[in-house]
């Protein structure tokens, strides 16, 4: 079983625009939402394609009754903890070729009791649990220790423990040594705090990671795929999508293939390209839609053991 806590969920409301006019008035061409939340899309798309997930999340105010309706109508498992700030709504716009702009609400004030009620009902799922799954960023009054001390609850259940997240968080997280962490492009050179320009220096700063005590590292690089490194190996994949439509959720997605393989004790190359089709699955969905078996089927994945060094990552 894998569980997933999001501090700071989100109802994501995804507005289709021809194009995003700063400072006019765009109009619609169609809008959704979504329940979300990086680890509440974890849990989506693991439930979509069958591997059991728990969602555990805080909720509050009229978005929160709406989140736990839509999980519901999804059927999606969750625990809701009782807050009494109001869960955000984050509103993606979404251009015709893919080009996706983001507004995200900071999410309300977690209580130091709120924060303690989630932590109580993360220790209830935890021997239930393969995986603990932290993921996002973290609310308002969530101390920046908080993914930190899970990485060190869950080794005390003997639970392994992936953290998906950035900035002061993810930092605090990886030197109490994760399982795994998946930062993409940009969250990966703020945590090694120097640029990376070419797949080169991206995989010397996961080797990096992996020599400081991080289990694994996964690199996902949007169009330029995702690369693995664990103390024994480098792996590249990726695939193409011709018409991306959303790239919201893609990392979760990414994330939750991940797991779902090496849940079940799979190798990790195994596990990265499942992790790489359901990403690219999830880029050829509007919003931040979860693909179902049907829409893995026609995706290729390549990889490499050697990757080049010099290509360009932007
Ligand atoms: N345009 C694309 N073409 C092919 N695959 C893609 C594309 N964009 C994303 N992917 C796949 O999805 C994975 C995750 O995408 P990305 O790197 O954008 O994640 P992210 O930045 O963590 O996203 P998010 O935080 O919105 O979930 C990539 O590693 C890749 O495998
Ligand atoms: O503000 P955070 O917590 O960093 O990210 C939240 C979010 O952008 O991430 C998901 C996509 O990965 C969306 O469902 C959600 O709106």
């Amino acid at each position: 079983m894998i569980v997933t806590v999001t501090p700071n969920p989100s109802v994501d409301r995804t507005i289709t625009v021809p194009a995003v006019r700063v400072g006019e008035v765009n109009r619609a061409l169609s809008s959704r939402i979504d329940p979300g939340g990086k680890g509440i899309n974890v849990t989506r798309a693991l439930t979509s394609l069958g591997s059991p997930s728990l969602a555990v999340l805080p909720t509050g105010g009229p978005e929160g009754q709406l989140m736990t309706q839509l999980l519901t109508r999804a059927g999606v498992a969750y625990r809701a903890v009782p807050i009494v700030g109001q869960t955000r709504m984050n509103v993606a716009a979404v251009e015709p070729d893919g080009t996706t702009t983001k507004l995200n609400e900071a999410g309300p004030v977690l209580e130091g009791t709120d924060t303690a009620a989630l932590l109580q009902q993360l220790a209830l799922e935890l021997p239930s649990a393969d995986w603990l799954v932290a993921c996002g960023s973290l609310p308002p009054g969530v101390p920046d220790d908080f993914y930190a001390r899970l990485v060190t609850v869950g080794r005390e259940h003997a639970v392994r423990v992936a953290v998906d997240s950035s900035g002061t968080p993810l930092a605090a997280a990886v030197a109490a040594g994760p399982d795994l962490i998946k930062p993409n492009h940009e969250e990966l050179a703020e945590l090694v705090g120097t640029p990376l320009t070419t797949l080169g220096e991206v995989i010397d700063a996961a080797h990096e990671l992996v020599a400081g005590g991080v289990g694994a590292v996964v690199v996902s690089l949007g169009a330029d795929g995702a690369v693995l490194v664990d103390s024994e190996r480098c792996v590249w994949a990726g695939a193409r999508v011709t018409k991306p439509l959303s790239t919201v959720g893609a990392g979760d997605c990414l994330l939750a293939g991940l797991l779902s393989e090496l849940q079940t004790g799979h190798d990790p190359e195994r596990a990265l390209v499942a992790g790489t089709t359901w990403g690219a699955a999830a880029v050829r969905l509007p919003g931040s839609v979860v693909p179902t078996t049907a829409d893995l089927q026609d995706i290729e994945v390549t990889i490499s053991h050697h990757p080049d060094p010099t290509i360009p990552i932007s």
